[in-house]
Parts: C-alpha cells; sequence; structure tokens
C-alpha cells in the first residue's frame, strides 16, 4: 500500500478532526429517518421486504431511507451544479447527465440488497423517478473465454471483467446517451445471457452495483495509467462487514440456495442440490476459501476508503455506524 493509502487506513473510522471521514453511529444516523420526508408508505416499505428475504422493516426505516433522502440531496445539487456550469459557459444544455452512484463490497455482503432497496426508494422522489440497476457480473467474460484465458476459478477477480466494455457502459451513460445497453450474467446457467441486454433509457440514476466497481486504473503495457470506471461516479457506498461475518452469510445463502434455486434442472449448480447439509457446508467453504476469500482480501477491501461512504454492518447485517468523506 502508497504511504498515502496508509493514511487513508488509519484515518478509517475514525472520529478524530484530522480524518476527511464523518462518522455516524446508528442511532445518530437513524435519528435523521424522522427528519426525512418519508416518499413511502408502510405497506410499501413492508413490500420492500420481498427483496431480501429477511430484511428488517426497521432497517429500511432507519438506515436505507435517511440514506436515500442523502443520496436525494446529491442529486438534487448535481442538477443545480449542472445549471450554473452551463450558464458560466454559455451553454444552454438542458439535460444533466445521469447521476451515478456505484456500489461496492465482498461477494454475500449484501450490496445486491443494498442496490435495489436505494433503488426503490429513490424512485419514490418525483424529482428522479427513472432509476436503473446495473450489476456489473453482466460484463464477466464468457465462460468460453474465461476457459481461454484460464481464468475459470477467478470469476470475480478483476481481470475476469470485460473491463473495457464496462468502462465504454458507463462513459456511454456519462456522455448523456439517451440508450445503452447493457449484457445480462445468468446465476442460473452460470455464464453470460447471449440472447438478452438489459437496456437502460433516459435514466435520472443509474446504479451499478459489482465487486470491483471501485477499483483504481490499471497501467497499460505503454506505463500510462487509464481512467477508473470510478472517475464517472457521482457517489459511491462500500457495503463492509468483518470477513467472518461475510463468509458466514456466504454459506448461509449456499444452503438456501441449495433448497432453492439449485434444485433447478436447468442449474449450473444442480450437482449440489443433493448434498447433504455437511457436504454442502464444505463445499461452500472451499469455494469462499478458494475464490471469494481472497477476491475480498487482495481486490474488494482495498477499495474501501475511495468510497464517498461506507455502511458497515454487524453479524445480523445491522448497520453499526455510517461512515462519509467530509466535505
Ligand atoms: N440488510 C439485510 N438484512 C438481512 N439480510 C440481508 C441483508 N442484505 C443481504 N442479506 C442477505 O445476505 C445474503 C447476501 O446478500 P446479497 O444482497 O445477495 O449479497 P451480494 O449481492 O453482496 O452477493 C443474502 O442471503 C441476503 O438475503
Ligand atoms: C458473479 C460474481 C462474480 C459477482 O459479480 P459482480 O456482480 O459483483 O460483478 C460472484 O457472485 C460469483 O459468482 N463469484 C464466483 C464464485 C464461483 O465461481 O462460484
Amino acid at each position: 500500500m502508497s504511504a498515502f493509502g496508509d493514511v487513508l487506513a488509519t484515518a478509517d473510522g475514525s472520529r478524530d478532526p484530522s480524518s476527511p471521514y464523518v462518522e455516524l453511529e446508528r442511532a445518530t444516523w437513524a435519528s435523521l429517518a424522522q427528519a426525512s420526508t418519508n416518499p413511502l408508505t408502510y405497506d410499501e416499505i413492508r413490500r420492500l421486504r420481498g427483496l431480501g428475504t429477511h430484511l428488517d422493516l426497521e432497517e429500511v426505516q432507519q438506515i436505507y431511507l435517511p440514506l436515500s433522502r442523502l443520496l436525494s440531496l446529491y442529486v438534487e445539487s448535481a442538477g443545480q451544479l449542472h445549471r450554473r456550469t452551463e450558464q458560466f459557459l454559455g451553454r444552454q444544455q438542458p439535460r444533466r447527465t445521469p447521476f451515478v452512484i456505484g456500489v461496492a463490497g465482498s461477494v454475500a455482503v449484501g450490496k445486491s440488497t443494498t442496490a435495489r432497496v436505494l433503488q426503490e426508494l429513490l424512485a419514490r422522489w418525483p424529482e428522479h423517478p427513472n432509476v436503473a440497476l446495473v450489476t456489473t457480473d453482466g460484463f464477466l467474460y464468457p465462460n468460453s473465454e474465461l476457459e481461454r484465458r484460464g481464468l475459470l476459478g477467478r470469476k470475480g477477480f478483476p481481470e475476469s471483467y470485460d473491463r473495457r466494455a464496462l468502462m465504454r457502459f458507463v462513459v456511454d451513460i456519462k456522455s448523456g446517451r439517451d440508450e445503452v445497453e447493457a449484457p445480462i450474467y445468468s446465476h442460473l446457467v452460470y455464464d453470460i445471457r447471449r440472447d438478452e441486454k438489459v437496456v437502460v433509457r433516459h435514466p435520472d440514476i443509474v446504479i451499478v452495483e459489482g465487486l470491483n466497481v471501485l477499483q483504481p486504473a490499471t497501467t497499460r503495457d505503454d506505463g500510462r495509467t487509464g481512467l477508473a470506471v470510478s472517475d464517472f461516479f457521482d457517489f459511491s457506498v462500500y457495503v463492509d462487514a468483518a470477513t467472518s461475518d461475510i463468509q458466514r452469510w456466504y454459506v448461509e445463502r449456499f444452503l438456501r440456495l441449495r433448497e432453492t434455486a439449485f434444485q433447478d434442472p436447468a442449474s449450473y449448480f444442480r450437482k449440489y442440490a443433493s448434498l447433504t447439509e455437511p457436504e454442502a457446508v464444505a463445499e461452500a467453504t472451499r469455494i469462499w476459501n478458494a475464490i471469494n476469500g481472497p477476491n475480498l482480501t487482495q481486490n474488494v477491501l482495498p477499495t474501501r476508503s475511495r468510497a464517498t461512504l461506507v455502511l458497515r454492518k454487524d453479524r445480523d447485517h445491522s448497520v453499526r455506524y455510517v461512515r462519509m468523506r467530509k466535505l
């Protein structure tokens, strides 16, 4: 890690005035919920629980609602800044580019759940109803290409993605193109779906969720450093938890999938459906130790201090504190 990285690592979580972060304990953060106008009815919040099997109603109200309000403030300010900048430049481009939010974190930490809840909540504000969600797994190379590159056992590592295509996607969004397509990954068949794409049309906000969205730019063969997708983010959230908890959530999810999705005859993981519980725990632990754990340590965790905001979870997924960059 660079000297600068060390400085940030020490500052992580600090309430020291010299830290570039401000940290709010759960109770303080949750108290902001009362001040936020709630755009959802109680029933609508209840329906959100369908997104994550164990998503707690209180958690949505106390943590995700204030977060969506904060994000909404940022979107509003970006609109104001856009108008003033256009005025300054003597231009009159009426439409600002979509506001792009990156959601990063380990496999099984709860990125998809966080991103889907934020999508639902943000879309309730009339100022920005069109909120698109794109997951970066669509940008993984197809299995055939991963095999050709010797990367089948490294799905989720930075080199397993078509980073050029992901960058193109984000650049197209931030250029203000009306329609942008992204490929789709199927967890069922464990490969890219060649027959389908997701089309993002006139979004107000785009959430880009994935393991590696905060990866810094890589140095190219000619020695020049390129751009990183996060250079085009207006805001980023890192979903964080202790590694031992994340590993447990991974194994628990694997056990649940064994009883549900893995039963599907089309599932690539059909072979796991017939495992006994101890065998399933052993297999999930093996996959964690071989792929997702090392990827977390080597690639994902080092990007945490690049996020605008960190949601730190406790062992039951409840958010213990929120840490954000000072403005
Ligand atoms: N806020 C939450 N409260 C309770 N359970 C959660 C929460 N977020 C995620 N989970 C559970 O944790 C597991 C991983 O979540 P998921 O969103 O699929 O993670 P990721 O997208 O990071 O792999 C899932 O089983 C999910 O139901
Ligand atoms: C598809 C993933 C790489 C996640 O991708 P993301 O959406 O974060 O870009 C991950 O969920 C995964 O399946 N990891 C590979 C572990 C394995 O090979 O089973």
